[in-house]
Order: C-alpha cells, then sequence, then structure tokens
C-alpha cells in the first residue's frame, strides 16, 4: 500500500470538494492510503510537494485556477504547471488535477465525478507514474 499526498490549493472551496472526492475515491479503489493538505494557492502546491517529497510515495495536485482579468492566470496557471512538471522530471510521482479554465461552469463539468471527474484522473495518475517508478527504480 503506497502513501499518497493530495496537496490541495484551497482558492475554490467547492470546486475543491468535487475534485477532492473523486481523487479520495480513486485511491482508496486502488487500494492506497492518503492525507490533504492544504496551501493558498495553485502557485503554492509545486512548493509543498517539494518540502513533503521525501515523506510519501506520489502526489497529487489539486486545485482550480479560473482566467480573470488580467495577465496573473498565465502566471498561476503557467508556472504551477511548469514548476509541477520539474518535480515530475527529477522522479516524483505526481498527477496534476489543477484546473486551469475561463470560467467556473467549464470548471464544475472537469470538477465532477459524474462528468470529466478530473481529480480522479490527476489520482490515478499519480499512481501510474509511481508504478513506473517502482519499476525502474
Ligand atoms: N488566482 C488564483 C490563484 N492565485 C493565488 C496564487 O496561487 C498564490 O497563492 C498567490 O499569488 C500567493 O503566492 N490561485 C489559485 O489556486 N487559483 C486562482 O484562480
Ligand atoms: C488567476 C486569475 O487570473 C485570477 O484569479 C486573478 O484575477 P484578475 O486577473 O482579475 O486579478
Amino acid at each position: 500500500m503506497a502513501k499518497i499526498l493530495i496537496v490541495e490549493a484551497r482558492f475554490y472551496k467547492h470546486l475543491n470538494d468535487l475534485l477532492l472526492e473523486g481523487a479520495r475515491a480513486a485511491i482508496e479503489a486502488a487500494g492506497h492510503s492518503h492525507e490533504t493538505i492544504t496551501v493558498p494557492g495553485a502557485l503554492e502546491v509545486p512548493g509543498a510537494i517539494a518540502l513533503a517529497a521525501d515523506h510519501y510515495d506520489a502526489f497529487v495536485a489539486i486545485g482550480v485556477v479560473i482566467r480573470g482579468e488580467t495577465y496573473h492566470f498565465e502566471i498561476v496557471a503557467g508556472e504551477s504547471a511548469r514548476a509541477i512538471m520539474a518535480l515530475t522530471l527529477d522522479g516524483i510521482a505526481i498527477g496534476n488535477g489543477i484546473l486551469t479554465t475561463e470560467n467556473e461552469a467549464q470548471a464544475l463539468t472537469r470538477a465532477r465525478r459524474t462528468e470529466k471527474d478530473k481529480g480522479g484522473e490527476a489520482a490515478k495518475a499519480a499512481i501510474a507514474m509511481l508504478e513506473l517508478q517502482q519499476k525502474y527504480s
């Protein structure tokens, strides 16, 4: 049984709750254990994963970034994804479930377990990467 840490950027609580439900269900269905920590926003997620890297087998990043009026969206969405990808290339098993959408309706469709279930998808990706890590290390 693997120990998986869900790192949640709690910026949009109602959307996060849906993503978390999917992620936790997928981890439990695969027979693994999970804990959740909360950080302020998507920009803090990669740093939190880096800090906790030695304490868990895999990570699921959860959050929602919705476009506003300014260039801030590009910074938050792009830099958080870039830093998570850098950690992935360091060999850390991570599934990225941080939604980057134009509006709340797009985020809802992607967060709901009954629709696109992106939280569950990210958890399954983390588990798949963990299995690859175990195979090659
Ligand atoms: N606008 C969104 C943010 N912004 C906050 C940043 O992620 C960060 O917490 C702040 O700049 C302090 O370092 N975060 C989200 O998760 N979603 C957003 O839509
Ligand atoms: C991530 C964003 O773009 C958003 O939350 C910030 O909004 P704004 O650009 O209107 O300040």
